[in-house]
This record gives structure tokens, C-alpha cells and sequence, in this order.
């Protein structure tokens, strides 16, 4: 339904977005997630066509919107696509049912007022705004009004929905619970969806795939759960969520997919990995704080376990951060939700079930 090709743009001498492919399946809801400044607003607006790319090819459902080298450009209002923009931009002078229709009323040729009142309805009824029809665009909440942008952007049955930091504008309680909901609405209506995020949460619920930006490049793909488990680099470790990364050299391979690492400072572990390694190679190890399990007592297995002691622990309510020191004056951050047991000051033993071993990137 969306296929970018070989993207660039520049602004002035300044290049932001160097050159990305990606595609998106019709039905499938595809974030760009990334930091600030990483190009993933601007990618979106030219997919928009909203800015023209610098080079690079975009097709929205087989037809070629924006091609660089043959002097293609669509206009905005000629892409068959709906827009959710941050701000939502919801027009205060204009009732529920106004808001939702004015595309259909400016559209050309023109659309029968039966026909406008069917669909509109249709669309409000989807995103459960449709007891609202008649409420003055003034008297909604945050999450009203941003139903009501969903509707707009849908009621053109757009073939491809673009969605700019939809959540951005909700305070943190309602985030969680319209990201849900956002998620269930674009499933039911099937539309294809691309949105930009910088919160990681937002992307793992609302995605089926995703793109890592960084610098301008897409830097990994995949679904949220294969780029959480399996990073590609220490950067995308950190920016999905905590981790600890402890740099360490591969020793002798040994059968059963185990194998001694030196964590460089730090201990000798005999790990069992997840990820292909080879021996005598330098690798970052990558825990994630709440994959981590502590106990008093040595663990049975002896795979992938630390020994350690804990030099602080921060009751958060439904979980507690624990400061771990092991050999070498190294630190482990776990978080559990079994806190009864642990004593800052007591000895403890730190397993990591899903270890994940990626290559150290050389210092430059
Ligand atoms: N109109 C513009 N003129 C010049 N530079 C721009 C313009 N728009 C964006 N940039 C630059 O392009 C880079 C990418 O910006 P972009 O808005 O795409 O990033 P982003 O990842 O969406 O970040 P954010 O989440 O902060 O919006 C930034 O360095 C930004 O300063």
C-alpha cells in the first residue's frame, strides 16, 4: 500500500533523511519511531506531500505520488490519504458531525448530502462518537477530540492513514488508555496506517512493524518484539527501553549453544545465547532490567547467572528498582515485583533468562 524508495531530503546544504526504503502492506499499521530530530516527521510529510522529497520514489497503492527524477509530484489533496496531526486541529466553530463531514462537503465531484450524512454517521459510529454528532466542538475532552480527528481523517476512506504523534497531546493516564483504543479502531477498520512516535510504549502497542530512525536512516525494521529482543546495536537497546549493556569478549565455543564470556572488568559467565556469536569476538551483552530474576539462593542453573550484592533499592509501588554490584565494580539494574525478600546489603543472584548478545560497534 506505501512504498518508499531510496528517500532523501535536504534542507538547504543540510541532508535529514539519507536515503530510506520501507514499505507497508495494505492493513498493516507501521510506526517510525525515533528521538528527536531523527527525520521521522519529515519522512511523514512527504509521504503526506506535505514537503517535496529531495530524491527517492514514493507509491501509495500502486500509484507513484512523488518521484524525484520524473518530475512527479501529487498534491496533498490529490494522495488518497487521512491525516491525524498532533495538534488535531479540530475546527471550534463547527459541531462533532460538521467537523467530520467537511471533507466530504469540499470534496469534488460532490458528494449527495444523503450519502454525507450516511458515511459521516458510519465513521462517528466506529470511533463511538456518534451519541456527540450535535456537541459543539468546544465542550469535548482530549480524547473526544481526538476520536473526532480519527473520523475526519477516515471518512474519506482513505487508503493509507498518516498519523503524527496522535497521542502527544493527552495527558499520561488518557495516552494509555486511547493508545488502546487507537489500536483497536485502526484494526477495525482495517485501514493502513502510518504514524510517527518518539514513545517507544506507543509504538509496541499500536504496531505491527516498525521502524528504528536515527540520523536520517532507518537504522533497524522489524515487529516491536523482534527489534526489543533482538537490537541491533546498543543505541536501540537503550532507546527501546532500559538495558544494561556490559561489553565483553567470546570465549571457546562449547556444545549446547553455551560459551564462556569475559565481561571486560567484570566476571567470567558461561552464557547460554540467543543470537549467533563466534569466538574470540567482542560483543555487548544486553539485559533488560525487568527480564532479570534475583534470588537469595544460588540458582540451580548456571547458565547466564551473576553473583552480586545490593546496594539500593527503590520501592516504585508495583515494582522496585534494585542497584546490583558485581565483580569488578560493575552494576546491574534489576526491577522486580517480588521485592518481599531483598535487603539492601544482602548478597544476591542475578539470572538472565533471554540473553541477548549483539556485536560491540568499534569506537571510531
Ligand atoms: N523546514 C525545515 N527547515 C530546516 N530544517 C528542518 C526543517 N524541518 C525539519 N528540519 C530539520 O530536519 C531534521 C529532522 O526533523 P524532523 O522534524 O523530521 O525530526 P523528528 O524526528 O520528527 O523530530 P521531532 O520528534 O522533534 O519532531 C531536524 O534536524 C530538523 O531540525
Amino acid at each position: 500500500m506505501l512504498k518508499v524508495t531510496k528517500l532523501t531530503k535536504s534542507y538547504g546544504a543540510v541532508q535529514v533523511i539519507h536515503g530510506i526504503d520501507f514499505t507497508v502492506p495494505e492493513g498493516e499499521c507501521y510506526a517510525l519511531l525515533g528521538p528527536s530530530g531523527c527525520g521521522k516527521t519529515t519522512t511523514l510529510r512527504c509521504v503526506a506531500g506535505l514537503e517535496t522529497a529531495s530524491s527517492g520514489r514514493i507509491e501509495i497503492s500502486g500509484q507513484v505520488v512523488s518521484d524525484s527524477e520524473r518530475g512527479i509530484f501529487v498534491p496533498v489533496h490529490e494522495r488518497p490519504i487521512g491525516m491525524v496531526f498532533q495538534s488535531y486541529a479540530i475546527w471550534p466553530h463547527l459541531n462533532v458531525f460538521e467537523n467530520v463531514a467537511y471533507p466530504l462537503r469540499v470534496q469534488r465531484p460532490r458528494v449527495a448530502k444523503s450519502e454525507i450524512r450516511e458515511r459521516v454517521n458510519s465513521v462517528l459510529n466506529t470511533v463511538g462518537m456518534l451519541k456527540m454528532a450535535d456537541r459543539s466542538a468546544t465542550q469535548l475532552s482530549g480524547g473526544q477530540q481526538q476520536r473526532v480527528a480519527l473520523a475526519r481523517a477516515l471518512v474519506r476512506e482513505p487508503k493509507l492513514l498518516l498519523l503524527d504523534e496522535p497521542l502527544s497531546n493527552l495527558d499520561a493516564q488518557l495516552r494509555i488508555t486511547m493508545r488502546n483504543e487507537l489500536a483497536d479502531m485502526i484494526q477495525r477498520v482495517g485501514v493502513t496506517a502510518l504514524f510517527v512516535t518518539h514513545d517507544q510504549a506507543e509504538a509496541f502497542v499500536l504496531a505491527d512493524r516498525m521502524a528504528v530512525m536515527n540520523g536520517g536512516f532507518i537504522a533497524q525494521e522489524g515487529s516491536p518484539r523482534e527489534i526489543y529482543r533482538i537490537p541491533k546495536d546498543p543505541f536501540i537497546a537503550e532507546f527501546l527501553g532500559s538495558a544494561n549493556i556490559l561489553r565483553g569478549r567470546v570465549g571457546e565455543l562449547a556444545p549446547g549453544g553455551r560459551v564462556a564470556l569475559h565481561i571486560h572488568g567484570g566476571p567470567d559467565l558461561t552464557l547460554a545465547y540467543e543470537t549467533p556469536v563466534s569466538a574470540g569476538s567482542e560483543v555487548d551483552l544486553v539485559l533488560r532490567p525487568e527480564r532479570l530474576l534475583l534470588s537469595a539462593e544460588k540458582p540451580e542453573i548456571d547458565t547466564n547467572v551473576f553473583e552480586g550484592r545490593i546496594r539500593k533499592l527503590s520501592f516504585q509501588g508495583n515494582v522496585t528498582e534494585c542497584e546490583i554490584d558485581i565483580e569488578g565494580g560493575l552494576t546491574l539494574r534489576a526491577v522486580s515485583a517480588l521485592d518481599d525478600d531483598l535487603v539492601e546489603g544482602m548478597p544476591v543472584w542475578v539470572r538472565a533468562p533471554h540473553a541477548t548478545v549483539i556485536p560491540a560497534k568499534q569506537a571510531a
